[in-house]
């Protein structure tokens, strides 16, 4: 009887699912179910763990051609909505989830994560062991993946293997004017409730921005002026900027030449900088340091970091693959240039790795994590304060005149 009566109902709460499987380039192989669109996605597999700010996380341009396994188990249970896109689009090459929300339900939710994704054509992944995925990349480190959905899932393992191995590694990946915009526009003060005068204007390098970074400046009272990746400096010096900052932004810091060339005449020119995240590695290249991939990479919103300067710790958001080869102990002569001394103002709790420098004999900083948070804590915010503060007296004291150099001035 009751056997019967379930036959007769119409009534399904399972919908049908279609195979997807994620083949990663050792070989592993983890099969599970489609989410958001079905096709195939190529990046490099590397884990996020926050717990929150799934929204942020897929919307940074950080995370361009990068698969990201969510550690956290249960995704998509807020939806999305316009407000809490960092960017014009979502990033992540594809989306790996353990168990997606089939509902979402917040007071602030326009669209469920599965149909944004659907939308955006991002392929994603749900009902693998993120738990075992993360493991495996703890121990092997990140690597080339790709994820086959519908069809695709069915073919060959072998066939699935070769074709991620025909991508291209992160190593060597120059990706930042490919998220970059075309055109330059302004971030005004008053968008962001400021009422007074503008108290500074600074040139941003759009490598990846996100929409909280310009934010913060404007809420300070700063006009931004957010400029393609591909801006020259003397683009940079047309927009009459009090200090200069690069964001954070996708692939290997070793290919950004052209904003190391740039970044070494605005501190030829003594123009206040600040970087962060591709922005540090920027200015550590720009002093003559090298970078380097890290085996797995910092992704998450709980990363410990010490401020060595003042012995305060910061729980900090972060998203990098590569790191700074700069010396720990102490101050050191800039490798490069005639850049006076740097030191390694910040490093991880969890590992060493540096996570911030300080030039001392110019008005020049940089942090590897994200002040801007979205998402994340609010520890780092003090870094835009800090900035604000080091423009304001270099303008006060008057050695900086964007386009020219220190030697020209005296
Ligand atoms: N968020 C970022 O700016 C990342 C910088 C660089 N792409 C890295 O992976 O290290």
């Amino acid at each position: 009887m009751t056997h019967s009566r379930r036959q007769e109902s119409p009534v399904s709460t399972v919908p049908p699912t279609v195979p997807a499987v994620l083949v990663l380039e050792d070989g592993r192989i983890f099969r599970g179910t489609s989410y958001g669109a079905e096709g195939t996605a190529l990046g490099e597999a590397v884990f996020a763990t926050g717990m929150t700010g799934y929204q942020e996380t897929i919307t940074d341009p950080s995370y361009a051609r990068q698969l990201v396994v969510q550690t956290a188990p249960h995704i998509g249970n807020t939806g999305v909505n316009a407000a809490d896109a960092e960017s014009r689009r979502i990033w992540v090459a594809g989306y790996i989830v353990r168990d997606a929300a089939r509902r979402p339900s917040n007071w602030r939710s326009e669209q469920s994560l599965d149909e944004e994704l659907r939308d955006q054509g991002v392929v994603g992944i749900e009902g693998v062991d993120t738990r075992a995925i993360t493991r495996h990349l703890r121990e092997r480190g990140a690597m080339r993946a790709g994820i086959f959905s519908g069809a695709g899932a069915l073919s060959d393992d072998a066939r699935l293997i070769e074709q991620v191995l025909e991508q291209p590694a992160m190593t060597g990946s120059r990706l930042a004017e490919e998220v970059s915009i075309d055109q330059a526009y302004v971030v005004e003060p008053a968008e962001h409730g400021w009422t007074g005068e503008p108290v500074a204007t600074v040139a941003a390098l759009d490598l990846g921005i996100k929409a909280m970074t310009p934010t913060h400046f404007a809420r300070r009272g700063v006009r931004c002026v957010v400029l393609p990746a591909t801006a020259t400096f003397d683009d940079i010096t047309a927009a009459g900027p009090d200090g200069v900052f690069m964001s954070n932004g996708p692939g290997d810091p070793a290919t950004a030449e052209p904003q190391v060339e740039v970044l070494r005449r605005v501190l030829d020119a003594r123009i206040p900088f600040f970087g962060i995240c591709f922005g540090n590695q920027i200015l550590g290249r720009a002093l003559g340091f090298g970078t380097y991939k890290l085996p797995y990479g910092h992704r998450g919103i709980n990363q410990p970091v010490l401020d060595r300067r003042t012995g305060t710790v910061e729980i900090t958001s972060q998203n990098h693959g590569f790191a700074v080869d700069a010396p720990l102990d102490g101050p050191v002569q800039a490798p490069a240039g005639s850049y006076g001394r740097v030191e390694v103002s910040h490093i991880s709790l969890n590992d060493d790795v540096v996570e911030g420098l300080a030039c001392l004999d110019l008005p020049a900083f940089s942090v590897q994590y994200h002040p801007e948070a979205a998402a994340g804590p609010h520890d780092s915010a003090y870094l835009f304060d800090r900035f604000i503060e080091l423009m304001l007296t270099e303008k006060r004291t008057g050695t900086t005149t964007p386009g020219t150099t220190a030697q020209e001035e005296n």
